[in-house]
C-alpha cells in the first residue's frame, strides 16, 4: 500500500533541509516537569514504546548519530531530553519509552507520570510524533497515548518506524492497522509518515512537517 507523499512546495522542503542542516544542541535532561526550560519556543515531542526508535529518529532528523543516545536495550532514554536548534526557535523533546515491562516498577511509575504530565500540560507543545513500530503496528499502549492526546486536544501525527525491517506484506498490514487506528481521531494528523532512520526514508518528509509548525 503506497503512502501518499504530500505536495510540499519545493521552497518548503528546502527551508526544512536548511533548518536541520544547522546544528542542534543537547540542552538538558529533565526528570521532573519543574526542570523543563521556559516555554519560549515551539516544541515537538517524540513519544512511543521503548525501543521503537525515538532517539534514532531525532539523530536522523538532525543528520548525526551522536545527538541522542540510542541503544539495543529498551529503556535507554530515561529523562525528557531537550534538544534545540541553534538558529530557529525550535525544541525537540526525546521522551522515555512506555511499555518497558522489565524496568523496576517505581521507575516505570515515575516515567509514566512524567510522560503524561508533559504531554497534556505543556502549552508550547505544538505536536507530538507518536512513533509506532513498522513491524507490528499500534499496540494497546500506543492507542492509550492517542486517546489521551485526543482528550487533551494535543495535535499528534503517527510515524511508523524501522520501515526497512519488515517484509512488504507485514509493513502493509501495519500501515492498514495504523490508518484504521487514526481514522476519526480528532487530534490526529490524518497522514501517516513511514520512516527508516537507518536508510533515511521519510526523513525529509518529517523535516518538512516539523519546519511548517514553526510557521503556523
Ligand atoms: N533497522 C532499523 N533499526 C532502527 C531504526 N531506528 C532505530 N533502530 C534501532 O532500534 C534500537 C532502538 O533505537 P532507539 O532510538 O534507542 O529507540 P528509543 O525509542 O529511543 O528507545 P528508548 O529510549 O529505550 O525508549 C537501536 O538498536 C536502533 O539502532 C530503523 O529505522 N531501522
Ligand atoms: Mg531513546
Amino acid at each position: 500500500m503506497p503512502i501518499d507523499t504530500p505536495d510540499f512546495p519545493p521552497e518548503a522542503i528546502e527551508r526544512a533541509r536548511l533548518l536541520f542542516a544547522r546544528p542542534f544542541v543537547f540542552v538538558k535532561g529533565c526528570v521532573r516537569i519543574a526542570d523543563l526550560p521556559p516555554m519560549d519556543r515551539v516544541e515537538v515531542a517524540f513519544a512511543g514504546r521503548s525501543n521503537v526508535g525515538k532517539s534514532s529518529l531525532i539523530n536522523a532528523l538532525c543528520g548525526t548519530s551522536a545527538l541522542a543516545r540510542t541503544s539495543n536495550t529498551p529503556g535507554r532514554t530515561q529523562e525528557l531530553n531537550i534538544f534545540e536548534s541553534t538558529t530557529e526557535p525550535l525544541r525537540l523533546v526525546d521522551m522515555p519509552g512506555y511499555g518497558f515491562a522489565k524496568a523496576p516498577e517505581d521507575k516505570v511509575r515515575a516515567w509514566t507520570s512524567l510522560i503524561h504530565q508533559y504531554l497534556i500540560g505543556r502549552a508550547t507543545l505544538r505536536r507530538v510524533y507518536v512513533l509506532v513500530d513498522g513491524r507490528h503496528g499500534p499496540k494497546d499502549n500506543d492507542l492509550s497515548v492517542m486517546n489521551e492526546l485526543d482528550r487533551a486536544a494535543v495535535s499528534y501525527q503517527v510515524v511508523l518506524t524501522k520501515a526497512d525491517k519488515p517484509s512488504r506484506t507485514d509493513l502493509d498490514a501495519a500501515i492498514r492497522a495504523t490508518e484504521t487506528a487514526i481514522a476519526k481521531r480528532p487530534a490526529a494528523h490524518p497522514r501517516l509518515i513511514l520512516t527508516s532512520s537507518l536508510k533515511g526514508d521519510g526523513i525529509a518528509d518529517l523535516r518538512t512537517e516539523i519546519a511548517q509548525l514553526l510557521e503556523g
